[in-house]
């Protein structure tokens, strides 16, 4: 067996929970992202999917519980960057900046070496766009430029928040194939997205998130036992959960 490209980084949670006023947006969740695999992390919209990445990145303090990324805390991570690549928000990349000129910036203030920068705008199918002003750049494009940003470091560990969302099915494609290749690679990947069926081929284990609590976790072919597809496991576990309330 080849020896992993990246170091084995787990991913794991241990009873976060965050309440928003009268909201319980996460409900003490616990769960691990194993290293060398590629884990969908699934719900319906509001069901603290972004909330509970965000505690994990240390942009949201949580109530109670913790996550850690290798065994450390985020905020304790010595080089943040070269261990840990997230998507959220669409990055607020300045309009009249090229995206070359962005990943400089990027690569600069996470202390990584400048001939990475061709490679993730290779990586990212954006090589043709890197002199460009991003202020013409489509939504897919402003997506393929936030994951750029997040591979400057070579991170072992991506956390990725609906990043198929405006991608084209070529660019839908496209990262499922880098979320295989990065699991290959001994890397450790987070992937939330309410868009089951775009991702379904590139899943390996899977945690569904409903009404802020999880309500299934383990392996792709464990969830879909019994139905005949991702989908419709999904829908039937989801509205499970939501009848019992
Ligand atoms: N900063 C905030 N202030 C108040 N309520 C919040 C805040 N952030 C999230 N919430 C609430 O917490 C719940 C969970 O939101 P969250 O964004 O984590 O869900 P999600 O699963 O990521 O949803 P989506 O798929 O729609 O992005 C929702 O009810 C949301 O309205």
């Amino acid at each position: 067996m080849t020896t992993p490209r990246h170091p084995a980084m787990p991913i794991e949670v241990n009873g976060l929970s965050k309440q928003y006023g009268a909201v319980a947006a996460v409900r003490d969740v616990h769960f691990t992202a194993h290293p060398g695999r590629v884990t969908g992390f699934l719900g319906p919209n509001g069901a603290g999917k972004s909330t509970t990445l965000r505690m994990i990145l240390g942009l949201v303090r949580p109530d109670s519980g913790s996550a850690t990324v290798g065994g450390s805390p985020f905020r304790d991570l010595p080089t943040p960057t070269r261990i840990v690549g997230a998507t959220l928000d669409l990055a607020a990349a300045h309009p009249a900046m090229t995206a070359r000129t962005q990943l400089r910036i990027q690569s600069d203030l996470g202390g990584h070496p400048r001939d990475r920068i061709d490679d993730v705008l290779t990586i990212t199918g954006l090589h043709r766009a890197a002199d460009r002003r991003t202020r013409g750049f489509s939504t897919g494009m402003h997506r393929r430029l936030a994951l750029a940003t997040a591979l400057l470091g070579d991170p072992a560990v991506l956390i990725l928040d609906e990043p198929s969302a405006g991608l084209d099915p070529a660019g839908v494609a496209w990262l499922r194939q880098l979320v295989v290749d990065h699991a290959a690679a001994g890397g450790t990947v987070l992937i939330s997205s309410h868009q089951l069926a775009e991702l379904e081929l590139s899943i390996d284990d899977l945690v569904v998130i409903n009404d802020g609590q999880i309500v299934w976790s383990g392996s792709r072919p464990d969830f879909v036992d019994g139905h005949p597809d991702l989908e419709t496991a999904f829908l039937t576990r989801t509205m499970t959960t939501e009848a019992a309330r």
